[in-house]
């Protein structure tokens, strides 16, 4: 297989230039640089590192199945994006019969790890025993809330408990709320200055705590990450996959 081409969508955003930064560092060819009010012009790139926005994330799909079908040959999108509502979600899913779709609200080992780790918890601890709840903190320039992250850890604990996390998620309180339900999964978060990346899931019982948590030291954490998926994704169909499938969890 020929050496691959990569191209960055949102190149001049934190995420956009912490990939360039290490696609650079390894030496890897990066063939485009797309930003807000760009053409996708996708001619000379294969694996696109996609750290923009929802509304830009769809329209690089489409400029990705229109190319895939132009050369003959599906094009890798690795979306990094968060803060999709679930309208935008069903209105990707066409574009993954003819893109190799990468789809992940945290890139890193660690949180991926701890996706798995938390379905056992969830399965094992009851819900009549134990609450859930969900904690980020993030620098103050994030826009979307809870992060995507915080989401995919909370869907991993309604998983274990095999509930559907909209059912029981509980994403503000405020005033009299009245006591806590059994079985809710309860999310708080923490805007301010530099934060990378903070993630703790609670399992609190009445006698026992127990937690696991995240912290993100470095943003190439997760260039690091997209990039693996990128290059993973080149061996695969179209399709939707996420970095589960890319680790093999
Ligand atoms: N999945 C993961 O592991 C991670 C996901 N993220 C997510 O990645 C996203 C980006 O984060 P971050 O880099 O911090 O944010 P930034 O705001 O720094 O970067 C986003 C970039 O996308 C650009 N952009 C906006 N609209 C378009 C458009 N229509 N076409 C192309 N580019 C566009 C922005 O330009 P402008 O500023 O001009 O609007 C900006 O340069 C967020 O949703 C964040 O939650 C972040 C880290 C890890
Ligand atoms: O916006 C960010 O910065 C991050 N966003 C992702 C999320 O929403 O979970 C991943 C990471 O925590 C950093």
């Amino acid at each position: 297989m020929s050496a691959p081409r990569f191209a960055i969508n949102g190149a001049k955003g934190r995420m956009g230039q912490a990939t360039a930064r290490v696609l650079e560092a390894a030496g890897h060819n990066i063939a485009a640089r797309f930003d807000k009010g760009d053409t996708f012009d996708l001619s000379g790139a294969d694996i696109v590192i996609d750290f923009s926005t929802p509304e830009a994330t769809l329209h690089l799909a489409q400029a990705c199945a229109a190319e895939g079908e132009r050369r003959g040959a599906p094009i890798v999108q690795v979306i990094g994006a968060t803060g999709f509502t679930s309208e935008q979600e069903a209105a990707l899913m066409p574009f993954a019969e003819k893109v190799i779709l990468l789809k992940s609200g945290n890139y890193s080992l660690g949180v991926n790890m701890m996706i798995g780790l938390l379905k056992q918890a969830s399965a094992r601890l009851s819900a009549e025993d134990w609450d859930i709840e969900v904690t980020e903190a993030h620098h103050r320039r994030k826009v979307d809330a809870p992060s995507g992250t915080a989401l995919m850890l909370g869907a991993a604990a309604a998983e274990g408990r095999g509930v559907d996390l909209a059912e029981v998620k509980v994403a503000a309180r405020d005033g009299i709320t009245g006591a806590r339900r059994a079985g809710d999964i309860g999310f708080s978060v923490i805007r301010g200055g530099g934060i990378v990346g903070e993630h703790s899931v609670l399992f609190a019982s009445e006698d026992e705590l127990i937690t696991f948590s995240h912290s993100a030291r470095d943003r190439t954490l997760f260039a690091r990450g997209a990039i693996q998926a990128g290059l993973w994704g080149r061996n695969q169909v179209p399709g939707l996959y996420d970095m589960q499938d890319v680790l093999g969890f």
